[in-house]
């Protein structure tokens, strides 16, 4: 397993005009821990989940994922978006062995895999059914099913629950720490919502924008399982909530006096 370090990492995207999504993003992510990372839209945070998975490369400041520099998409990452992009035509065991399929695993080994994380993830039965026979919540299990079959060293995340029904995400937060607690991966999970944020987290790092700073990071020393009204966890929340407020109240008046300039 490995753990992040992100050293003055910068993101600008080229114009016209051009945007600085990220400032001097200094993080540092330990192996097996479980961060949630909260801001408004707009503050960077899909952009440096992207920079993390390879996906994108940093203007300035380097990413490494235990020790080495991370320059490209590479098998110690899986990476789960809000819409799990199934493929149609495919079974639902078939869509969640892909990625063993590409590395050459035999078709008996990879199907036994696929099988173990779907019964994981609680889909057992529903092998040979299409994504469209299933619902959000059950296509989102299959995601999360497809990019554990490769037992990726680090889950990346961005906003995975974000279409799927509150019921339905109070569930899927459940049941991803309890694959977390069984197999502790590092977990890096993008979202808006404070109480998912603080509910998973060992830590939590809120973002502000206009650049994307980390504007702060809190431990949430609340032991596991947790209950969702635990006075700690509330107390928690309130304390993000009025930072966002305060967060929000300070970019407000920096557009009022550019707008007086
Ligand atoms: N490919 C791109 N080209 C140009 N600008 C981009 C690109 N991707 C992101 N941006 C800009 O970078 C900034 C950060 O975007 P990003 O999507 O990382 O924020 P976010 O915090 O994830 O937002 P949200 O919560 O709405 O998903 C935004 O101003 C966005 O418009």
């Amino acid at each position: 397993m490995a753990g992040f370090t992100i050293q003055g990492v910068s993101k600008v995207f080229p114009g016209p005009p051009p945007t600085q999504a990220l400032q001097g993003i200094n993080l540092t992510i330990g192996e097996g821990e479980f961060v949630t990372f909260l801001g408004p839209s707009g503050c960077g945070k899909s952009t440096l989940l992207e920079i993390m998975a390879g996906l994108q490369q940093p203007t300035e400041g380097v990413v490494r994922l235990g020790g080495e520099e991370v320059r490209e998409p590479s098998e110690k990452v899986g990476v789960v978006f809000q819409d799990p992009s199934l493929f149609p035509w495919r079974t639902v065991i078939r869509n969640v062995e892909l990625g063993l399929e590409l590395r050459g695993v035999p078709k008996e080994e990879r199907r036994a895999v696929a099988r173990e994380y779907l019964a994981m993830v609680g889909l057992a039965g529903v092998e040979t059914k299409y994504p469209h026979q299933l619902s959000g919540g059950m296509r989102q299990r299959v995601g999360i099913a497809r990019a554990l079959a490769t037992s990726p060293e680090v889950l990346l995340m961005d906003e995975p629950f974000g279409a799927v029904d509150h019921l339905t995400r109070l569930q899927l937060q459940h049941d991803l720490l309890d694959i977390w607690m069984r197999h502790r991966r590092t977990i890096v999970f993008v979202t808006h919502d404070v109480s998912e944020a603080v509910y998973l987290a060992d830590r939590v790092v809120l973002f502000s924008p206009s650049p994307g700073r980390v504007r702060r990071v809190w431990n949430v020393d609340v032991p596991r399982p947790r209950a969702r009204d635990d006075l700690a966890l509330v107390n928690l929340q309130n304390e993000i909530y009025a930072e966002i407020t305060s967060l929000t109240a300070e970019r407000d008046a920096r557009l009022v006096e550019g707008a007086h300039a």
